[in-house]
């Protein structure tokens, strides 16, 4: 069998971040607070934009990567809202703690930028895109995303591959 590869913990990390927006989307559910919180996203860039620099990644590259795993954890977001307005018996009934969640959230995020890191090589190599595209099918074949968090899924991991 193959050597496992160092992109599957950023597919897998990226799912668990994912995850995240479900608990997110409850927290905001019939709230004042938007989706978009421009401020909250401010500070997530900036934290691990220093905490790449900090490992001696390139920070630039974390918060492009980042700016997509945001732009996907709305996608779920707005996906869920939309199910919930449309199926209200659906709606969650007991409401995370957004606090609670963002700290959920900022471990996967730490966790996310190391997983990174290890996979420089891998991820400026012509390989990064089939080896990328296994470690998804994987994540999928072992957590059964509906098709939602599949396409969010996809969408987060768009700046992975350098090329
Ligand atoms: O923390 C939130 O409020 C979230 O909705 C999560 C998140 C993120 O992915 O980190 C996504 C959208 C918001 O604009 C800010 C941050």
């Amino acid at each position: 069998a193959a050597a496992p590869s160092s992109l599957r913990p950023v597919a897998i990390l990226s799912a668990e971040r994912l995850a995240t927006a479900d608990l997110v989307a409850a927290a905001k559910w019939g709230t004042d607070s938007p989706i978009d919180d421009p401020a909250r996203e401010q500070q997530v860039l900036d934290s691990v934009a220093a905490q790449a620099e900090q490992i001696g990644a390139d920070p630039d590259e974390a918060r492009r990567i980042f700016r997509d795993q945001i732009e996907a954890n709305k996608i779920v977001q707005r996906g869920l809202h939309r199910w919930w307005t449309v199926h209200p018996e659906q709606a969650p009934t007991t409401k995370p703690d957004l606090n609670v969640v963002r700290q959920k959230i900022n471990r996967i995020n730490t966790e996310l930028v190391q997983a990174l890191a290890v996979s420089t090589p891998q991820r400026a190599a012509p390989s990064c895109r089939p080896e990328l595209a296994l470690a998804v099918l994987q994540v999928h074949r072992d957590t059964h995303p509906d098709p939602l968090h599949t396409v969010a899924l996809a969408r987060s991991l768009t700046s992975v591959c350098e090329s």
